[in-house]
C-alpha cells in the first residue's frame, strides 16, 4: 500500500478548519497528521475528534506549527492574514505544499506571499470552488465582449461573522473584470458609497458587501447598461465545496515546482 500525503489543518476549530477535517477524512486522499490552534485555545493538547464531539481521531490539537509541519506533504490554510503569513515561512521550511484559502490580505501581505512562493509551492485562491473559478472565466469574457456603456458592479454577502470585505472573491470577480476591460483594478475601483458620492463614474467597478446571519458566500457580478442588464451569480450552498477544492489543490500540488499558483492552475480553468 502507498503512504498517503500528510496533511496539517492550521486554525481547526474555526468553520473551515472542522469542515476540512470532516472532508478529508470523508475524501480518503490524504492523511490528516497535525491539527494547529493559537497558543491558549482550549482546544491544544487534546484529541481533535473528541474536540470536535465525535470519535478520537489519533491526532493532538498544537499550538506548534513548526512541529506540525515537519511530519506533513502539505499544510491547508484558512485562518487570517498575520497566521497565514507566518505559515508560509514555516510551510516553506518544511517543504509542505501550502494551501492559503485565507482572505483580507494588504498589497505588502500579497509581495511576502508572493516572495514566500520563491522557495515553496503556495496554492492561494480566495474562493477555492469549481463554480467560482469559472466565474471569474465568465466575467473575463463579459468583460472583454462589452464597453463601459455597461456598468460593472460587484455585490457579496456572507455570514454576520466574517471580518474582512470585500469577500476575497469578489475581489478575484473585480480582478477578472479589470483584466477584461484591459485597466487596472486599483484605478477603478469604488467600494461602499455613501453620501453625496456624485453620480457614477464611467469605467468604475462597483463593490457591496452585505453581512447577515448564516449566509455561507453570494457574488453578483452584474453589467448594466442603460437598455440591458446581464447578472452573474455565484450560491455556496454550504462549505463543503471550498473544502473539497483545497483538497483537491493540496493533491495537484504535490509535484509542483515552487511557485504561487491559484485554482484556475489546479482546476485547468484558462487564463486569458
Ligand atoms: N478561499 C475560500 O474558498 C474560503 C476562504 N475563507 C476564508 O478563510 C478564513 C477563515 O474563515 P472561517 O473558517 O469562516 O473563520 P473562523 O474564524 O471560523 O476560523 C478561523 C480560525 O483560524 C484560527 N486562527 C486565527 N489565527 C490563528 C493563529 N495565529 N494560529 C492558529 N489558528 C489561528 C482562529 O482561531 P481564533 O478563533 O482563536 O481566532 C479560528 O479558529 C477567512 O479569511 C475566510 O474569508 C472561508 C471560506 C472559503
Ligand atoms: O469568510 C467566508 O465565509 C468566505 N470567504 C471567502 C471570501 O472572502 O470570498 C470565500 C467564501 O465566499 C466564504
Amino acid at each position: 500500500m502507498t503512504d498517503l500525503p500528510g496533511v496539517v489543518v492550521t486554525g481547526v476549530s474555526g468553520r473551515m478548519g472542522q469542515m476540512l477535517v470532516r472532508e478529508i477524512q470523508a475524501d480518503g486522499r490524504l492523511k490528516l497528521v497535525g491539527a494547529v490552534e493559537r497558543s491558549g485555545h482550549d482546544w491544544v493538547g487534546r484529541d481533535l475528534g473528541a474536540c470536535m464531539g465525535g470519535a478520537d481521531l489519533g491526532v493532538t490539537v498544537t499550538d506548534d506549527p513548526l512541529e506540525a509541519f515537519a511530519k506533513a506533504q502539505a499544510v491547508i490554510d484558512f485562518t487570517a492574514p498575520a497566521a497565514t503569513l507566518a505559515f508560509a515561512e514555516l510551510a516553506a521550511q518544511a517543504r509542505a505544499v501550502h494551501v492559503i484559502g485565507t482572505t483580507g490580505f494588504s498589497d505588502e501581505d500579497l509581495a511576502q506571499l508572493k516572495h514566500a512562493g520563491h522557495h515553496a509551492v503556495i496554492v492561494r485562491a480566495g474562493n477555492m470552488s469549481l463554480g467560482v473559478n469559472l466565474l471569474t472565466v465568465l466575467t473575463r469574457q463579459v468583460a472583454k465582449a462589452l464597453d463601459a456603456d455597461f456598468d460593472i458592479e460587484i455585490i457579496e454577502s456572507h455570514h454576520n461573522r466574517k471580518v474582512d470585505a470585500p469577500s476575497g472573491t469578489a475581489l478575484m470577480l473585480g480582478e477578472a473584470a479589470a483584466e477584461g476591460r484591459g485597466v487596472n483594478l486599483s484605478e477603478v475601483s469604488d467600494r461602499g458609497r455613501d453620501g453625496i458620492t456624485g453620480a457614477r463614474k464611467r469605467g468604475d467597478i462597483g463593490f457591496h458587501a452585505i453581512r447577515g446571519g448564516g449566509i455561507v458566500g453570494e457574488h453578483d457580478v452584474i453589467f448594466a447598461s442603460p437598455s440591458e442588464r446581464i447578472v452573474l451569480r455565484h450560491i455556496a450552498e454550504d462549505r463543503s465545496l471550498f473544502a473539497k477544492g483545497a483538497i483537491k489543490a493540496a493533491l495537484w500540488g504535490q509535484d509542483k515546482a515552487p511557485g504561487e499558483y491559484d485554482m484556475l492552475d489546479v482546476l485547468g480553468l484558462p487564463k486569458d
